[in-house]
């Protein structure tokens, strides 16, 4: 498709006279992939435009059209495998239409043949039109004899042990039925059905396959009906072929007519007597499309009176009285041109495809999401494979992208046989390509695999992030600084000139002097800063100048500290050199520093390992300290953990204390890193029993644990 096609308008004869041998034998081809294989190989989009070149083409040349040419065949001819069928009468296809205008032109071309009718006096039935295979279905005397499919039109293929398999089409017609029947409709597979069987050939560790039509399609035409059944297909009846007696003498009512005898007809098929009425349900059936259990890709205009269908009459492959409103492909096939790596907010690194444009369900799509490293290899978020092993994504694959209502659009598989030769497995990034810090992948608390996410863990100083982190860095609990909200945040962040210009957090607290070395840009010029408000910022800026401990550490904004964690973090190692140096010292994961940081109760894995990446990152490093230089953290007071006697034991108060309240003793116990627990059990190491001690005091005598005395327990403490 990515030649250059030469407009039909600009044909020579010659080069039309070539152009549709080309069609008719690349047509020919694509037909007999997906009528005889169940195996196409591009999408029906792509498929639908070569045919509607083909059209176009004769149109301007009629005298060219070749006796080959697809718009004089139906389908592909019947596969050998089964016995031949010749239809008594022809199964044809249905001619497109793709656009409102195309809509309104097929009812004015009914009305012109028919001569001069009145307005909206003709009535049409619109119905889904099934994406299934079609199929006819032959009644002698009641009884079921013959199924076929359609084959080439005139011969199909003779499937009637395999359509027996299908419970809901009727082996038996009720007594009144005409003599011969032909009950033509399709059939099908429900989604729901289909995603059963991909879940099980997955659990089988079985390849997927592609969608319901081409599964309906291979598991109706297998040598054993065995199969057939267990592939739960379905049927609707929406047409006939011979008919001894004609019971009805409209479509609507022929079709009512199947309902009576049992057969499953589509419940959302109407009469309607207007081109706005029609195109009206077929938005109403657009709109219902997702939530159907089977796939639909069009909806189906048919004239109502059958007395005005035998006027109308057929062309070669198709009825006039009919035609299929498609609705855009939302599937299409392109190629993946590149792979990019985008950086979010929150310094997550998502792979984007950069796909050679196509249209996707009326959209022209460029991109698609690759989601993250596993997602490429074919691995789903828990672990599961979603593609085959050797269907990762690589720049040159040739995919499949599904665009879904307003949903980015997403590339589903990968063509295998289309994979240029040297095509390699893609590399992820180890590094984040908008700041150059390394990248990671988090190990999940609960499961203990790796994130799908690949994250920067330069959070402090990736431009990708940093907008979002300086709205963090100023915000309440962190910096605190009035006058600096979100809309002031993005405006320094977006300023061109450099002496207003916030970029990082230390850029905060250098403004004023940046201002004052400025004598042209000055803010209070800038409307929605006037002189007052810039020296209150800067006021409130220099009241930040001096800040608590865990202030400072909350607002780097490392991944998984908030504020509880930043102050366990301050009362642990008491001041930022100390907080820092272990942090550093903690890098290799193991030793010491690590120990201790994992041994701070409320810090996990996860949060202690987030930590140690964030100061692993020189550039982290260098942006801290520079900051350093602006402002002077306080010193925390310090949780004596280490050489506490009591630390990490589990204490119980009870009784009426003398010596201090409750609340006190509490307080006082978690400082020097101890537990306090409401109840007594074997993990209690002390009870410190005060007057009219009751039950807690008589468990602790019965369980052995020590009890202590108020002035034991101050002793043990050190006073
Ligand atoms: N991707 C490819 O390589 C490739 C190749 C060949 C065909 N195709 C696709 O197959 C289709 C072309 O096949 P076609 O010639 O069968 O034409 P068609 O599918 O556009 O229309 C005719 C068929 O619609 C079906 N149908 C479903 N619901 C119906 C209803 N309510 N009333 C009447 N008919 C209904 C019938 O089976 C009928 O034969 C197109 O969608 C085309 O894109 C794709
Ligand atoms: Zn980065």
């Amino acid at each position: 498709m990515a030649e250059q096609m030469i407009a039909v308008e600009d044909l020579s004869e010659e080069q039309a006279r070539a152009e549709l041998a080309r069609l008719a034998e690349e047509i020919a081809r694509h037909d007999a992939l997906y009528h005889g294989k169940d195996r196409p190989e591009i999408s029906d989009a792509d498929y639908d435009a070569l045919k509607r070149r083909n059209d176009a083409i004769e149109a301007r040349f009629p005298a060219l059209i070749r006796p080959d040419s697809p718009s004089q065949r139906v389908g592909a001819a019947p596969s050998v495998t089964f016995a031949p069928v010749v239809h008594a009468r022809p199964m044809l296809s249905l001619d497109n239409t793709f656009s409102d205008e195309d809509v309104a032109d097929f009812v004015a071309s009914v009305y012109r043949f028919l001569g001069r009718l009145p307005d909206d006096s003709i009535a049409f039935t619109a119905e889904p039109k099934i994406d299934g295979l079609s199929m006819s279905i032959r009644y002698e005397n009641g009884r079921l004899v013959t199924a076929a499919t359609r084959g080439d039109g005139t011969t199909g293929e003779n499937v009637t042990a395999n359509i027996l398999t299908i419970p809901e089409i009727p082996r038996q017609l009720p007594a009144g039925a005409p003599a011969v029947v032909e009950v033509r409709g399709e059939v099908y597979m429900a989604k729901s059905a289909f995603l059963a069987l991909n879940a099980q050939m997955e659990a089988e560790g079985k390849p997927l396959y592609v969608n319901p039509r081409n599964t309906a399609s291979g598991s109706l035409r297998q040598l054993d009906p065995k199969v057939t059944a267990s592939r739960k297909l379905k049927f609707f009846a929406y047409a006939w072929g011979e008919m001894s007696d004609m019971p009805a003498d409209t479509q609507m009512g022929m079709v009512e007519k199947f309902r009576e005898w049992g057969f499953p007809v589509n419940p959302l098929m109407k009469r309607l007597t207007s081109t706005a009425e029609v195109l009206d349900h077929y938005r109403q059936i657009g709109l219902m499309r997702a939530d159907l259990d089977y796939d639909i890709d069009g909806v189906v205009y048919k004239v109502d009176r059958l007395d005005l269908q035998e006027r109308l009459g057929f062309r070669s492959r198709s009825p006039r009285w009919a035609t299929a409103h498609k609705f855009p492909a939302e599937q299409a096939f392109t190629t993946v041109e590149a792979i990019d790596i985008q950086v979010g907010r929150t310094g997550a690194l998502t792979p984007v495809a950069r796909l050679e444009p196509i249209t996707v369900g009326g959209v022209v799509v460029t991109n698609a999401t690759l989601h993250n490293a596993d997602y490429i290899k074919g691995i789903g978020n828990s672990g599961e494979r979603i593609r085959p092993e050797d269907h990762d994504i690589r720049v040159g694959d040739t995919v499949i992208v599904q665009r879904a209502g307003d949903v980015i659009p997403q590339v589903l598989d990968v063509v295998l046989e289309k994979r240029p030769e040297g095509a390699v497995p893609y590399a992820f990034p180890t590094k984040c390509p908008v700041c150059g810090s390394h990248a990671v992948r988090e190990k999940n608390e609960k499961t203990g695999k790796l994130d799908s996410v690949t994250r920067c863990t330069g959070g402090f100083v990736c431009s990708a992030q940093a907008k979002e982190h300086i709205k963090h860095f100023v915000s309440r609990n962190a910096f605190d600084i009035e006058g600096l909200g979100t809309k002031q945040v993005d405006f320094f962040f977006e300023a061109e000139d450099p002496a207003i210009q916030i970029r990082t957090a230390p850029d905060i607290f250098t403004l004023k002097r940046r201002q004052e070395a400025s004598p042209l840009v000055k803010l209070e010029n800038i409307e929605g800063f006037g002189r007052v408000s810039v020296r209150k910022l800067f006021d409130a800026i220099d009241a930040r100048r001096e800040i608590a401990l865990h202030r400072l550490i909350f607002a780097l904004g490392i991944r998984h500290v908030g504020e509880t964690t930043a102050k366990l973090l301050a009362r642990s190692y008491g001041s930022y050199v100390a907080f820092a140096e272990a942090m550093k010292a903690a890098a290799p994961m193991f030793g010491d520093a690590w120990n201790e940081l994992n041994a701070i109760d409320g810090i996990g894995e996860v949060v202690a390992a987030s930590i140690v990446e964030f100061f692993k990152e020189p550039r982290n490093l260098e942006v801290v300290d520079r900051l350093l230089q602006e402002i002077t953290p306080l010193d925390a007071e310090v949780l004596v953990t280490s050489g506490s006697p009591v630390a990490g034991k589990t204490v119980v108060f009870t009784g009426s204390l003398e010596k201090f309240t409750r609340d006190e003793a509490k307080a006082r116990a978690e400082s020097l890193g101890a537990k306090v627990a409401g109840s007594v059990s074997k993990k209690t190491d002390y009870v410190v029993a005060g007057a009219d001690a009751g039950s807690k005091l008589a468990k602790a005598q019965e369980l052995g644990i020590s009890v202590l005395t108020e002035d034991e327990w101050l002793t043990l403490i050190g006073g």
